[in-house]
């Protein structure tokens, strides 16, 4: 329940910040450190300013009006570097120069590339099912997440690049990274042929039609590689965790990938849609109720309107995804992880469901790599549920609120054949 008065707990990659609501959706909040324990680049960037927290249908309609609020400015330093490699790239343009790259983004992310992206996946995933197998004999559990940063209390909070702290090891491991990029572009030009549906391929397809410096494809490509795995697997994981909560749910996830077990190896986007609604769904659901980017943040262009309250240009603001994510207004028992929920119609609107963000994807920042996500997540789900039983680890009464737990996930994980 969002309470229209006092706090809200806003979960954040394991930990959770309190946002202390005033009495309106969209009041102003002062966001309140809530764990002790160690230092968050997020908490200490928010903290510093008050901030207006817009949620719910009425509040996120506004917040992703254009005109109603600019990214250039609002986003946080260590994003910028270490996911945008301190460069211009789509999450923090505004205005025409936004358009026109996500046009470009748009364009690249054809189905026809998705579904060449999804084959490859798959074998892929091939190769993955006897690892996990050994894992799960093994230990009785899937691995958890490494550490996480944000529980290291020696962390510095301000981005210094420092050697010895997290914030310097992530640098080395992003200029890593751009150097591996470098050698791929190269191996791209000199065989394009072979790396027919990378995501580097996508994006160098529509280069020149747009005229950007491979500086910039790399940055978006750098961006992709982040989502995908920073994003994608916590929503894998917390679909496990879902369902090992919903057993019923579980049983119909299982006998919808085993009827179209034989489609797995070569599976289409459309595919997904006849074939494999019930496995959507639950991808859906976890999303939902496990966001994995809760917030987005902003500044007011100009004065707009909020359900009568105006809210002056300049203001920083905080979107709740989560929030809206979790909205009784929207959603019927919006703790329960339900994937049927969808099957009756329930959060069709444009800003009900907003893991991927909200609105027009062509005008807003909505994100341009949804359908792609969501339908790689919902075939590796669907591969891993033919392969393993996911059950709640005995003694397991509560499921932790965040999707990658420092401990590793509370599931017992079995093979279905040897
Ligand atoms: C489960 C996986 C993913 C989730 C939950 C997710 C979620 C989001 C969210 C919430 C936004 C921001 C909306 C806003 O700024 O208000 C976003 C933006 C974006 N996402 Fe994703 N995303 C995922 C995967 C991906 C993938 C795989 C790609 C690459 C193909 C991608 C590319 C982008 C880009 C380029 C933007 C910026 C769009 C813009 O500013 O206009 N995302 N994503």
């Amino acid at each position: 329940m969002l309470p229209p008065v006092g706090s809200y707990s806003l979960p954040i990659v394991g930990e959770t910040l309190r946002l202390a609501a005033g009495p309106r959706a969209w009041s102003e909040v002062k966001i309140q450190e809530d764990t002790a324990a160690g230092s968050h680049a997020l908490r200490t960037n928010i903290l510093a300013r008050s901030a207006v927290f817009l949620y719910g249908r009425e509040g996120l309609s506004a917040f992703y009006d254009p005109l109603n609020v600019k990214r250039a400015g609002a986003l946080i330093g260590k994003f910028r570097k270490l996911v945008l490699n301190d460069q211009e790239a789509v999450p923090t343009m505004d205005g025409p120069a936004h358009r026109t790259r996500k046009a470009f983004l748009l364009a690249a992310h054809t189905s026809e590339w998705i579904d060449g992206y999804l084959k490859e996946s798959a074998e892929f995933q091939e190769k993955l099912v006897d690892p996990i197998k050994e894992a799960a004999a093994g230990a009785g559990a899937l691995p958890g997440h490494p550490e996480d940063v944000h529980q290291d209390s020696g962390e510095a909070p301000l981005p210094i690049d420092f050697p010895g702290i997290t914030y310097h090891a992530a640098i080395v491991a992003r200029d890593a990274l751009f150097a591996t990029y470098a050698d791929q572009l190269a191996k791209h030009r000199a065989n394009p042929d072979a790396f027919k549906y990378s995501a580097l391929s996508a994006l160098l397809a529509k280069q020149q039609e747009y005229e950007l410096s491979d500086l910039m494809i790399l940055t978006e490509l750098h961006h992709f590689v982040s989502t995908s795995s920073g994003l994608m697997a916590p929503v894998i994981t917390a679909a496990i965790m879902g369902l090992a909560t919903n057993p019923e749910a579980l049983e119909r996830a299982r006998a919808e990938a085993d009827a179209h077990a034989d489609l797995f190896p070569s599976i289409r986007m459309d595919d997904i849609g006849s074939q494999l609604a019930f496995l959507a769904w639950t991808i859906k659901e976890a999303s939902r109720e496990y966001a994995t980017l809760p917030i987005q943040l902003g500044l007011a262009a100009r004065d707009f309107d909020v359900d009568g309250y105006t809210v002056p240009e300049g203001t920083f603001l905080v979107a709740g995804l989560h929030a809206t994510n979790m909205d009784p207004a929207i959603w019927t028992a919006p703790e329960k992880f339900d994937p049927s929920r969808y099957e009756r119609g329930e959060g069709l609107g444009d800003f009900d469901h907003v893991s991927f963000g909200g609105g027009d994807m062509a005008q807003t920042h909505r994100c341009p790599g949804g359908s792609a996500a969501a339908s790689i997540i919902t075939v590796t789900l669907g591969r891993l549920l033919l392969e393993f039983d996911f059950a709640l680890e005995a003694g397991q009464d509560q499921m932790p609120k965040s999707p990658t737990p420092t401990n590793g996930l509370p599931v017992k994980v079995t093979a279905r054949r040897a």
